[in-house]
């Protein structure tokens, strides 16, 4: 079966096609110069990957590889139906929400002794095990917790009958190739498989196994078994969050039909037309966004290919979204209950 295309080719082919959704290429260039001075700063570095983010491993070592595969199986689907009523996760005397919760849910049972990111483990936890270890501080559970459960126990089992139980095997089969490491986790373990089918082609987001690659790099400090030649061949991570940011960066624009929709609080299903335009409209403008910045730095003679790409493009992003939720509180983010983001 051959492969569909690649994230950027399929988000370049459904921008072109879009109807509900469109990249401004002046929004997109505003952004850029908007960025210009953060490259510089952590926010937009490899290290601030560690140096921002408490409850990411500090080492780079195999204990810390293994915990950001469990981490990324995970990491998907967090929003609440009520911003009122979400499932938070209390860890040293902070509550987190959203993807952190997960990240706080087991930092909490390593320190309770579960050995939560081991393979062996978590390939036959049972479901009320799950319970346990996602366990919420409010009455709120964490979402999709029996989805949760099967992708636990399906990539705990492919690791272990593939990898000998440790994704860094899976790493050093890449050989400091992103692309490969992408390959590799997309062919071997099913719930990374993020694809869909837009006008009669099949197109790919593959944006947990992409995060996972990047969150690898980053854990790793892009060295040794995380030096990745072609890092800057992974596109951003096409969540619910980045769609909202850039849309209220004014680089992405929704029909008034489609906001309408998102204002009701419509769910989509996974693979739903204006589902697929979002998330690939999304892909392709903060490619712009990339393209302009290199730019900018170019006119200024600095070659910047190595601190400037989609990666550290989304982290940045992402975090941005993070603090400046109530900015973003009018921008709807779309609803989709899936295992893919
Ligand atoms: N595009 C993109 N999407 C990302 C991430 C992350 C966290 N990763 C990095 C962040 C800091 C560290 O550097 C981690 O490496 C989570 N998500 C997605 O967001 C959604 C959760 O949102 P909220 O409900 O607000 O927590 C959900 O779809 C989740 O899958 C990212 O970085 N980029």
């Amino acid at each position: 079966m051959e492969a569909p295309p690649t994230p950027l080719e399929s988000a370049r082919f459904i921008a072109g096609r879009s109807r509900d959704v469109s990249v401004s290429e002046e929004g997109a260039r505003r952004v850029a110069e908007a960025l210009f001075d953060k490259v510089p700063s952590a926010a937009f570095s490899l290290a601030g990957w560690k140096q921002l983010h408490e409850l990411n491993p500090r080492a780079a070592s195999e204990e810390a590889v293994s915990w950001v595969f469990l981490v990324d199986t995970l990491n998907f689907s967090f929003w609440a139906e009520r911003d009122d009523q979400k499932c938070l996760v209390k860890y040293k005397g902070t509550a987190y929400s959203g993807y952190w919760a997960l990240c706080a849910a087991v930092n909490r049972a390593l320190d309770e002794g579960i050995p939560i990111t081991s393979a062996s483990y978590y390939a036959t936890m049972t479901l009320d095990q799950v319970r346990h270890v996602l366990r919420s501080d409010t009455e709120v559970p964490m979402p999709l917790i029996e989805e949760r459960h099967r992708v636990l126990n399906e990539s705990g089992t492919v690791l272990l009958e593939k990898f000998g139980g440790s994704f860094l095997t899976c790493v050093k089969m890449s050989e400091n190739s992103a692309q490969k490491l992408l390959r590799l986790v997309v062919e071997n373990f099913p719930s990374y498989r993020d694809e869909a089918v837009f006008e009669e082609k099949k197109v790919s987001f593959y944006k947990r196994a992409q995060i996972l690659v990047a969150d690898t790099w980053s854990v790793l400090e892009g060295k040794g078994d995380g030096f990745f030649g072609d890092i800057s061949s992974l596109t951003i991570f096409a969540d619910y969050r980045i769609p909202q940011v850039l849309v209220h960066l004014k680089a992405m624009k929704y029909s008034e039909e489609l906001m309408k929709k998102l204002r009701e609080g419509t769910i989509f299903q996974s693979g739903d037309k204006e589902e697929v335009e979002i998330r690939g409209c999304s892909i392709w403008c903060c490619a712009l966004i990339c393209k302009h910045l290199l730019e900018l730095y170019e006119k200024k003679g600095q070659d910047m290919r190595d601190q400037i790409n989609a990666v550290l493009l989304d982290y940045y992003l992402w975090d941005y979204a993070r603090d400046h939720r109530e900015e973003m509180k009018d921008i709807p983010f779309h609803r989709v209950r899936c295992i893919y983001y």
